[in-house]
């Protein structure tokens, strides 16, 4: 057995990592997608997996209780972006939680009419409200996500466009998920927590961990949380970046970007080979 060398800077995720150790076989690894397995591109469709990724999932896959990504993307999409289709027994929750892929089924439920409306309306009101150059849609039939990564001044773009984007959602009774320079139109009553929580519902899990990058994840990690109070032992994961600090201020460990996560997950894997 390899000596484990994934550190935590906390008492409560060193105590996960030692549940993790003990018993990796009812453990339950959860990972993001983008930022977190994939590294941020400028295109959203151009994202793919790290190349490690699928080879540290299938490693460690067949040696935990479950390997789950929980993401904003389309799950179907998360499996083909990441090259996941042979990672055995991997299950993801896309969609904030709203769709499942397991086992190469996926289950779809109808998206809320508000989203056929926001689709309807959002052009004609970023047109009319001036949106710099730069700004684009991406149309996840679910969901809908304004991007301004390719504006010359991201931060400036998404700040201009919060209002209206804001406004659209109290129309259509959508809610506004923000993230790395995107802002999403998506169905309420929906977060990585609850997608997490309901994951976990069927299961008693040795030890919970958790990788993500973004604020969407910080449902996730207020679940992990919660669950520590529940005397499960819970491992918060950041894949560090200067866009967004709020998840490394609240992780037991952080390590740099996708390919850090990579490197994690092989020492996890050699761990408890
Ligand atoms: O929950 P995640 O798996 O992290 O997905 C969150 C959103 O990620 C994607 O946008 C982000 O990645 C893009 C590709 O690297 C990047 O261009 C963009 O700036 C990022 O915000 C995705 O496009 C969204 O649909 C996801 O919801």
């Amino acid at each position: 057995m390899t000596a484990p060398s994934v550190n935590s800077r906390t008492a409560a995720g060193g105590e996960a990592l030692a549940a993790f150790r003990k018993a990796p076989a009812d453990a339950v690894v959860a990972l993001d997608f983008d930022g977190t397995l994939a590294p941020i591109v400028e295109d959203p469709t151009e994202a793919r997996a790290h190349p490690g990724a699928a080879p540290a999932l299938a490693r460690l896959a067949p040696l935990v209780g479950a390997v789950v990504i929980v993401t904003g993307r389309p799950a179907a999409l998360a499996v083909e972006y990441g090259g996941f289709a042979d990672v055995p027994g991997l299950q993801v929750l896309g969609q904030y939680g709203l769709e499942r892929w397991a086992d190469g089924e996926l289950t779809v439920p109808e998206p809320p009419p508000g989203v056929a409306e926001a689709r309807a309306k959002l052009p004609a009101m970023l047109e009319a409200a001036g949106a710099p150059e730069g700004v684009h849609i991406e149309d996840k039939h679910h969901a809908l996500a304004v991007h301004t990564r390719r504006c010359a001044e991201p931060q400036v773009a998404l700040d201009r466009l919060r209002g209206l984007v804001e406004a659209l959602a109290e129309r259509t009774g959508l809610h506004v998920e923000p993230g790395r320079y995107v802002l999403e139109l998506r169905p309420p009553g929906i977060d990585k927590g609850l997608a997490l929580r309901d994951f976990l519902a069927s299961r008693t899990p040795s030890a919970v961990l958790y990788a993500g990058d973004d604020l969407g994840d910080l449902a996730a990690y207020a679940a992990v949380d919660a669950l520590r109070a529940e005397g499960v032992p819970g491992l918060k994961i950041c894949s560090g970046s200067t866009e967004v600090t709020a998840l490394a201020e609240q992780a037991d460990v952080v390590v740099d970007g996708p390919a850090g996560v990579v490197a994690l997950l092989e020492e996890l894997a050699a761990s408890v080979s």
